[in-house]
């Protein structure tokens, strides 16, 4: 385990009193996981990603990274923390006055590594992020993709062993969040990366996360895996993240059950739902099917209508084979 946080609480003072931002959080994050905060506006995800890098202090709780309570430290040994926890914010702050280069070069600079070493090591990253042709360049000049990934770069060269990145996809076009999440993913399985994720993306989730956190209110509502996460979605438990498929009334006449399945990783390829079809002598009818490709496997979603005098039968067996099911009428 690389983070364990413990009952943490956080509250700010404005006008209208103490308000609690972060309620009696608690959570542990394993070694190269990638997780993900999500929940509304407002809810206190920033907030919790600025505690963990200890630019937030915070009421009262524990934080412990890589075996050390960090809350309450000394200056000196923040520093010695913060070498070890990257953080890419949702406007990248790079220098505007220095070029890619010197960015990137910034964090070993004031380490005093020494010349030859901060060459080598820029150079690697600019390298391994296709930013090599662009070392040059000051920030203004980069695309949107090209800053995402210069001040991963510079988390980067500090070889930390975690990175929280907050709203990394909100100002990316869609290809560009593509190769964003790729690179993401490439650098958690190549480097051993632990990554805490801030988003309301959720395409972010479910391509790079293995675990989701949703806050709501400053408290903590769930903590799991990635799949688990989109059932809650499903069983319309989380409001904020749209609706699952709406049904049309004259798909819902027109057959007499309805069913909404949620199947999860090998299974998905399995034809299960033929075989208990065939079994129970059922007529299904698909209305709606997707197959999903979730960062710890396939997730498929499926509306189906069935009709016969076995139905009964048929939804409790393809209930004991699926991840979830549920009766929509
Ligand atoms: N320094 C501060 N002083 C006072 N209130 C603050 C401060 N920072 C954040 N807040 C408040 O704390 C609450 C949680 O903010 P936070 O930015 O953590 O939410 P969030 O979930 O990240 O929201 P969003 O998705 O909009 O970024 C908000 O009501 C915000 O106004």
């Amino acid at each position: 385990m690389i983070l364990r946080v413990e009952k943490l609480n956080l509250s700010f003072e404005d006008k209208s009193g103490k308000r609690k931002i972060l309620d009696d959080v608690s959570l542990s994050v394993e070694e190269e996981e990638i997780v993900g905060i999500v929940g509304l506006s407002g809810a206190g995800k920033t907030s919790l990603l600025r505690t963990l890098n200890l630019l937030q202090p915070v009421d009262s709780g524990s934080i412990f990274f890589d075996g050390l309570d960090i809350v309450g430290l000394k200056e000196s040994e923040v520093r010695n923390v913060r070498k070890k926890i990257g953080v890419v914010f949702q406007s990248f702050n790079l220098y505007r006055y220095r070029t890619l280069y010197q960015n990137i070069a910034f964090p070993l600079k004031i380490q005093g590594v020494s010349k030859k070493e901060i060459e080598e090591r820029v150079m690697n990253i600019a390298t391994e992020l296709g930013l090599e042709h662009r070392l040059r360049a000051y920030p203004s000049q980069l695309s949107g993709g090209e800053q995402q990934r210069a001040a991963i770069a510079r988390a980067l060269v500090m070889d930390p062993k975690m990175i929280l990145l907050d709203e990394p996809t909100s100002a990316l076009d869609p290809k560009t969040t593509g190769r964003l999440l790729d690179l993401v993913v490439s650098l958690n399985e190549k480097h051993g990366i632990t990554f805490i994720v801030v988003t309301h993306d959720m395409d972010v989730i479910k391509r790079t996360c293995d675990r989701v956190a949703y806050l709501q209110n400053g408290k903590l509502d769930f903590f799991g895996p990635t799949h688990e996460f989109f059932v809650k979605i499903e069983n319309n438990e989380v409001s904020d993240f749209g609706k699952p498929l709406e049904l049309e009334k004259t798909l819902l006449s027109a057959n007499k059950k309805i069913l909404r399945v949620l199947f999860w990783g090998t299974r998905t390829h399995e034809p299960v739902l033929w075989k208990i079809a065939k079994e129970n002598d059922v007529m299904i009818n698909i209305l709606y099917g997707k197959i999903e490709e979730f960062k710890n496997g396939p997730f498929g979603t499926l509306i189906i209508g069935v009709e016969g005098e076995k139905q009964d039968l048929f939804v409790e067996k393809l209930r004991e084979s699926v991840f979830f099911l549920e009766e929509v009428c």
